[in-house]
């Protein structure tokens, strides 16, 4: 549905967006994450032409977007904020009907969709859409931006840090009512946050971005327990407080759960096998030899290994539940 081909954005001459390769899907849930200057604005305004790129071919539905006229290109494509550019001096219904109203809708039609996006996301029709805005809390304002972006019913809808300014549980609910929104009425969304839990929690795919470049596109699943480099690593590391890594055998060699004696085995395992693998394979086995360089020692794990690594997990638990009792 939206297509970026070997896109690059340039400044001056300096690259801010290179060879940008991305193919989002209909439907889907898109998260761009990357620290702060890593391109993800640009990347999301170049989708609605707020930024013209440089280089490349960025399509939407099989179109190159040069060939859309603006105009009917912004109107399909809802756009979120986390500075809510909402009118502060117009009602909540005038505020969500800005779109429906150039496209001509009838009177009744916009009433009625008013009616059915504040239900949506919680806020009672009758007593919000007379009010004006500047009498909405910061969360209330931020839930009238996101239906905004909805009200003509575009297929694609941009948000850029859209809860950023939101305290944690504000931040929660508008999370869970966008979720819902986006898998009833069905649209793509290119959501932008530099919030780690907040890409997990929403995301389809998530697109990890450093200096303009993609590092990794994929499920958080997949990111998890697979990040594709050292980037991505410490990434997740710095945004998730409870990231560990995916548990390999080279974690549990690492704790010194293994002996250099030789001993008999039946399998082999690798550096890079998962824990499961190996739990998998000292219950089929009594050791396993980990296959390490040709240069270095021998070096083989056995189920007692294994059983005094869990127990010392279970150890290590047991003591922070005590220090968070104490
Ligand atoms: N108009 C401009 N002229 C020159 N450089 C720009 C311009 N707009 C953005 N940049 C640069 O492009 C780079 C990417 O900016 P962008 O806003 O896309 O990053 P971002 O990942 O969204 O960052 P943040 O999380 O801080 O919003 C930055 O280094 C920024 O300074």
């Amino acid at each position: 549905m939206i297509r970026f081909d070997n896109v690059t954005k340039r400044y001056d001459g300096t690259a801010v967006v290179s060879d940008f390769d991305l193919e989002i899907n209909e439907g889907e849930f898109f998260v761009l994450i990357g620290p702060s200057g890593s391109g993800k604005t640009t990347t999301l305004k170049m989708i609605n032409k707020l930024i013209l790129l440089s280089e490349g071919y960025l399509y939407i539905d099989g179109e190159k977007i040069s060939e859309y006229d603006i105009q009917e290109l912004r109107w399909n494509i809802g756009y979120v904020l986390q500075q809510i550019a909402l009118f502060p001096n117009m009602t909540v219904e005038e505020n969500i009907t800005i779109v429906p109203e150039m496209l001509k809708w009838s009177k009744e039609d916009m009433r009625n969709r008013v009616t059915e996006l504040l239900e949506s996301v919680n806020l009672d029709p009758d007593k919000y859409r007379g009010r004006q805005i500047s009498e909405l809390s910061g969360g209330e304002q931020q839930r009238v931006g996101v239906v905004r972006a909805l009200a003509a019913n575009p297929d694609i809808i941009l948000m850029d840090e859209p809860f950023g300014a939101l305290d944690p549980i504000t931040r929660n609910s508008l999370q869970q009512d966008v979720l819902k929104l986006q898998r009833k009425f069905k649209k793509t969304v290119v959501f932008v946050t530099h919030d780690m839990q907040e890409a997990i929690q929403l995301g389809d795919r998530i697109c990890v971005m450093n200096k303009g470049k993609i590092e990794q596109v994929g499920t958080a699943d997949e990111i998890l327990k697979h990040p594709a480099n050292d980037f991505v690593k410490d990434f997740l590391r710095t945004g998730l407080p409870y990231y560990e890594g995916e548990k390999t055998v080279q974690t549990f060699i690492d704790k010194g759960f293994c002996t250099n004696k030789e001993t008999p085995f039946e399998e082999t395992v690798k550096l890079d096998t998962s824990l499961d693998d190996l739990t998998l394979a000292l219950a089929r086995s009594g050791a396993v030899k980990v296959e390490t360089a040709a240069d270095s020692e021998s070096l083989y794990i056995k189920r007692e290994h294994l059983i005094h690594y869990y127990a010392d997990d279970i150890l290590a638990e047991e003591k922070s539940k005590k220090e968070v009792n104490a």
